[in-house]
């Protein structure tokens, strides 16, 4: 369903990676390897189209994600190492302003259960700039609740998370796995995912 084929990246005069290739179902998740610095984030950005490979191809679907645009889009969920979170809203009106922005219908209700389920009750009306790190990231995990797009990119999920936030979110990866779901993540801890067919893909060998 999400392919890549041949791809190569070169970050100003460097080539990080060439001939990358891999095929994802529904239910499987890549967890993409590699050390510091050997093009995880810069891969993942060409798999959700915000960076073109110099050479090789993604397809979704067998079409190539550049002539779907929006249609790809559509299907995709991409959090990026930033949280991509407003420190002047808070928690609450951030979630619902994430949802409006992405055309996803998203109530009140569903929203403040969302927050509810990644440990921020109490804290759902409070300026994000007053949040602690890893309450700061359980804002943004906390659209994964109610995401039912078929794919989803997560650049390192995990950090700045305590065990059981780490547990959670390994749940809800899980349970989009066994939706039928697709997912590609990269990750520097070792964290196991309750579901699913778990693949590694190890970048610069
Ligand atoms: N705009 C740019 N111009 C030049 N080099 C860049 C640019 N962006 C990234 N790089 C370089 O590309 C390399 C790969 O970066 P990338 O963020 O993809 O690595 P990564 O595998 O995700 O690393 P980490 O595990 O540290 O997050 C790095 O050496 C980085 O300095």
């Amino acid at each position: 369903m999400l392919e890549a084929s041949q791809l190569e990246c070169v970050r100003g005069d460097r080539r990080l990676f060439a001939g990358v290739s891999f095929r994802l179902e529904g239910g499987e998740l890549l967890n993409l390897q590699g050390k510091n610095g050997a093009g995880k984030t810069s891969l993942l950005r060409m798999l959700v189209g915000l960076a073109q490979p110099v050479a090789g191809e993604i397809t979704w679907r067998g079409e190539p994600i550049r002539k779907l645009a929006e249609d790809y889009r559509a299907e995709l969920c991409y959090m990026g190492h930033h949280n991509a979170i407003k420190e002047e809203l808070t928690p609450l009106e951030n979630l619902l302003a994430s949802a409006r922005l992405a055309g996803e219908p998203l109530s009140e209700e569903q929203a403040l259960e969302a927050l509810y389920a990644v440990g921020l009750a109490g804290r759902e009306d409070l300026q994000a700039k007053y949040l602690s790190q890893g309450q700061k990231r359980r804002v943004a995990l906390a659209r994964l609740i109610h995401e039912r797009r078929a794919l989803w990119v997560l650049d390192e999920p995990f950090v700045a998370l305590d065990v059981a936030a780490v547990d959670m979110v390994a749940g809800l990866i899980g349970a989009h796995l066994q939706r039928g779901g697709l997912a590609v993540m990269t990750t520097h801890q070792a964290v196991t995912i309750p579901a699913g067919n778990l693949r590694e893909y190890r970048l610069g060998a």
